[in-house]
């Protein structure tokens, strides 16, 4: 009797032991939920492996160039659709429209987001290749909300206050970004926040959708 008492006693002594290992464990080596800033959200495997396949198809009928700004050329290449931003004209002007293969793409983030799918004006096509990056930035000043899909392959998407004061290495957030999720950068982490993705280790893919702000001069 006396034994079976202290075995009882001894199992939930080590359920107990266990529980708090497993919390403590899993808040500080898998934070689950990130905290991020107000207007950023993230919806992994938003596409299915066959809608991955099918824009990979679509982008390999695009014509990428290597981003240019100021004369500076990164290593990532770009194709954009609908209205572009002109770095050095600091202006948006009309491009080609946005083919046809990608209009499943607009309708499922619009679908998403409950808005209408006319209002994206840009979809722009990114190929990093292995060991490219995007710089610290926000986006340009005429568009409002941005969607990001990834393929391909995964990222580190890091985020930190566009307030020089407010910068410093605490204030940066790290998030997985995985390859067929969606993100998107609406309010205060599209106005006060920037954005960039260290050296990726695969090529990697993505689609930006952005709407136009509604005062944009087009
Ligand atoms: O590749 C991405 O997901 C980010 C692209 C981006 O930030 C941009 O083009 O402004
Ligand atoms: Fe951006």
């Amino acid at each position: 009797m006396e034994s079976s008492k202290s075995e009882i006693l001894f199992s939930l002594l080590t359920a107990f032991l266990y529980h708090c290992f497993l919390s403590i464990t899993m808040d500080t080596l898998f934070p689950i939920n990130p905290v991020t800033p107000e207007g950023f959200s993230y919806i992994p495997e938003f596409l299915s492996m066959a809608e991955e396949e099918k824009l990979l198809h679509e982008i390999k009928e695009v014509q990428l160039h290597t981003f240019q700004f100021q004369g500076y050329e990164a290593k990532r290449k770009v194709k954009s659709f609908g209205y572009d931003y002109n770095f050095n004209q600091r202006s948006i002007t009309k491009g080609e429209p946005i083919p046809e293969g990608f209009d499943f793409l607009l309708q499922k983030i619009s679908d998403k987001l409950n808005i209408d799918k006319e209002r994206f004006a840009e979809l722009l096509v990114t190929e990093y290749p292995v060991g490219s990056v995007i710089n610290w930035h926000r986006d340009a000043p005429p568009f409002e909300l941005i969607a990001g899909i990834s393929l391909s392959s995964d990222c580190t998407f890091r985020l930190r206050p566009y307030d020089k004061e407010k910068q410093g290495r605490k204030s940066i957030i790290s998030l997985p970004v995985k390859r067929r999720s969606l993100y998107v950068i609406d309010g205060a982490s599209r106005s006060e926040w920037e954005h960039s993705i260290t050296p990726v280790k695969a090529v990697r893919y993505s689609i930006t959708l952005r709407t136009l702000r509604n005062d944009a001069q087009h």
